[in-house]
């Protein structure tokens, strides 16, 4: 018998502003025998196309993680206890080598996932995906349907003439067969486009849409069913760029983009997918410097907590 997972230390009996920051206050990946699921850090930027700082994110999040409870009232679940949860420290890759920093997410994220471990991975910015996404498909044993939360489509070709960017990876991962085309799908995609072609090539890489225009007009309840609907009972993948928020529940991000999703509204969504079969999930592009009083590390915390919740749902 595996023993009983360790969860966080007990903010009731050492205060929860004391020591390291860890993910949550959990035990690191060395602390224990076997983790089911390992939250990662990818403190990189270098493929970002507006303002930089997304690098300086996972130590963010860490820090206003401290502040997580080990019971989830809105899943009615105990992610810490149900499952063992580790934090496994940051994959250093290298700022300015973008090819090289992309293999090197990928090795450790194969090594990370070896025995079966799941990997909540925090950006970082989102050119991360990519090969997390590579071998989310190679563990899952062929392409796994990917929702995607964000204001950006993602799936755009070159920046600069660069195939790997923060713009771009859905559209590489597409490519690269890695996204099951009849099931994924983008929540909260809004603002300006560089012409109508972006949306066609979108649905020729195989993604659908629920807009934030959607999310207003057809309500919340609507776009969980199509949620469901378009995923069906694929393995998922959940890639969450937090500028899928307003810019008044997420200021501390790269390329913001107005009338985004509440915070409500998101936690509401991921909730939601504690019905699906969950692969491996990342949080991307926090960038402190642009944060007010921890409202977006705040915000990433919560959101992490939720799908690990909704992963231990199914467990
Ligand atoms: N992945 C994020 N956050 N942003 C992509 C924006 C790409 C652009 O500047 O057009
Ligand atoms: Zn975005
Ligand atoms: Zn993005």
């Amino acid at each position: 018998m595996s023993p009983e997972p360790i969860g966080p230390v007990d903010a009731s009996t050492r205060p929860r502003f004391a020591d390291i920051a860890t993910f949550a206050r959990l035990p690191r990946l060395d602390q224990v025998e076997h983790a089911d699921i390992a939250v990662v850090g990818v403190p990189f930027d270098s493929g970002v196309s507006y303002r930089p700082g997304a690098r300086f994110g996972p130590a963010h999040v860490r820090e206003a993680s401290r502040l997580l409870r080990p019971y989830n009232p809105a899943q009615d679940v105990h992610p810490f206890a149900v499952q063992q949860v580790v934090d496994a420290g940051d994959i250093a890759a290298n700022p300015f080598d973008i090819t090289e920093a992309v293999a090197a997410v990928e090795t450790a994220a194969r090594e990370l996932t070896e025995n079966g471990t799941r990997l909540v991975t925090i950006g970082g910015d989102h050119t991360i995906a990519l090969p997390l996404l590579r071998v989310a498909a190679e563990r899952a044993g062929g392409p796994v349907a990917v929702v995607h939360f964000d204001a950006h489509l993602d799936t755009w070709d070159t920046y600069f003439g660069a195939p790997v960017t923060h713009g771009t990876p859905f559209r590489r991962a597409s490519e690269e067969g890695l996204i099951d085309q009849e099931a994924s799908l983008h929540v909260g995609i809004r603002g300006p486009l560089y012409g109508k072609d972006d949306l066609r090539d979108d649905e020729r890489l195989g993604f659908a849409i629920i807009s934030s225009v959607d999310l207003e007009t057809e309500g919340l309840p609507r776009a969980i069913e199509r949620m469901h609907a378009r995923l069906g009972d694929r393995p998922v993948y959940v890639s969450i760029d937090i500028d899928v928020l307003d810019p008044a529940h997420a200021p501390g991000t790269g390329t913001p983009e107005a009338g985004g999703l509440t915070s409500r509204e998101l936690l509401a969504m991921v909730r939601a997918l504690g019905e699906h079969r969950l692969v491996g999930a990342d949080v991307v592009e926090v960038a402190p410097a642009y944060d007010h009083a921890q409202l977006t590390a705040v915000a990433a915390s919560h959101v992490a907590y939720e799908l690990i919740s909704a992963m231990g749902n199914r467990h």
